[in-house]
């Protein structure tokens, strides 16, 4: 069976996510497309030779028959709408981050989802079909470094641009706050967010770096370095420190190179770049469950637990203070074992 795909917001990931749809993956065609700016979702029809119908909104999308499931990819503030709007009509729905702005919009969607009875919600956060995270998860899991005690992360852009405010902790850290629970599989208990010196590429008066500050239930403690105009690359760092010993996110793939008397290896400076093979696997693995009925990646409960601890962060980076993160019970329907990602 092919899945019939209709995508909200064909801007820069939209495309992206038609273009291997189309183009690199299988079981999936995608039929219908809409944008705010129609010109953008026409160039998509066009240029990725699409046999879609462009639909005026996303609404339409969604209620067409011939669309089994939608990929929301417009901008965040709309993503809510049109996750509620996929559930009331019992379609599955692949949602770009954030599911939805606030923590009570995500909340929304979690006791939409419950009371319709099928989990039909997974979030685009692609860090957990990384090949080098799951290779840490792996070995983190057969206990090869023990117990968790802290683990030590960056997250390094070369430049923000457009970036204002908080959105070093709601565009970027959102990634940590995902894959570092599925990682240790434990949960955020308080967070503090400290504030270095600036550095002076920092545009529109964002704080340039972070240093965040993440306990766990267990006891663990993470420091993650978010610093989104340092300059030299994109790159992305996560060691484990065990009991028994240190685990290291492997560096991606890359040519050793001898040259002019250097050893070197490059680093990437797009994220995209960085994380083409995870959205690839993100996307096929939604697909694959997706036609067998199942619902296998981040769901809107971790959506939901990332709004709720990015909101945490933001506090406590503005009041200076260490901020407890508070969650209500997870509900039962998330409990079934049907939203954990298969470690391959
Ligand atoms: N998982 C990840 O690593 C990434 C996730 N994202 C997320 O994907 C979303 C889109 O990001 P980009 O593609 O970079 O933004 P973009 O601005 O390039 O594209 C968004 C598109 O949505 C359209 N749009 C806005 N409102 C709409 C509506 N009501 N109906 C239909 N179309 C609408 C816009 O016209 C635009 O073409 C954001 O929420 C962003 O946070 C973006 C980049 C990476
Ligand atoms: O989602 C993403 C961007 O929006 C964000 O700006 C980057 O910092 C992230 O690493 C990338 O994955």
């Amino acid at each position: 069976m092919t899945l019939r795909i209709g995508v909200i917001g064909t801007g820069a990931i939209g495309r992206d996510h038609i273009r291997r749809i189309t183009n690199d993956l299988t079981g999936g065609e995608i039929v219908a497309v809409t944008d705010v700016n129609a010109e953008s979702a026409k160039n998509v029809v066009s240029e990725l030779h699409l046999n879609a119908k462009i639909y005026e909104n996303g609404h339409d999308v969604i209620k067409a028959d011939d669309v089994d499931a939608i990929i929301v990819t417009s901008w965040g503030p709309t993503h809510e709408e049109f996750v509620l709007a996929s559930i009331a009509a019992g379609k599955p729905v692949f949602c770009e981050k954030p599911l939805a702005t606030t923590a009570e919009g995500c909340k929304r969607i979690v006791d939409a989802e419950v009371a319709h009875g099928k989990q039909l919600v997974q979030v685009g956060f692609m860090r957990r079909f990384d090949k080098s995270y799951r290779q840490l998860k792996k070995i983190f899991d057969e206990g090869k470094v023990g117990e968790a005690l802290v683990v030590h992360c960056a997250h390094r852009n070369p430049t923000a641009p457009g970036f204002s405010g908080d959105m070093a902790i709601t565009d970027s850290f959102v990634h940590e706050i995902d894959v570092l629970r599925w990682l240790l599989d434990d949960d955020y208990v308080s967070c503090q967010v400290i504030l270095p010196r600036n550095t002076r590429f920092a545009e529109n008066g964002l704080q340039d770096p972070h240093m965040i500050l993440l306990e766990t239930k267990k006891g663990i403690r993470i420091d993650t370095e978010v610093f989104v105009n340092c300059k030299y690359g994109y790159d992305i760092q996560c060691q484990i420190v065990g009991e028994t010993g240190i685990a290291n996110l492997p560096e991606p793939q890359s040519v050793l190179m001898r040259s002019e008397a250097k050893l070197s290896t490059e680093i990437y400076v797009d994220w995209k770049d960085r994380f083409i093979d995870s959205y690839d696997v993100e996307l096929q693995e939604w697909i694959d469950s997706t036609v067998k009925g199942e619902m296998n990646g981040p769901s809107a409960w971790d959506g939901y637990v990332v709004a709720v601890t990015s909101d945490a962060c933001v506090e406590a980076k503005h009041s200076g203070g260490i901020v407890a993160i508070e969650l209500p019970e997870r509900p039962a329907f998330y409990d079934q074992g049907n939203n954990k990602v298969l470690i391959k």
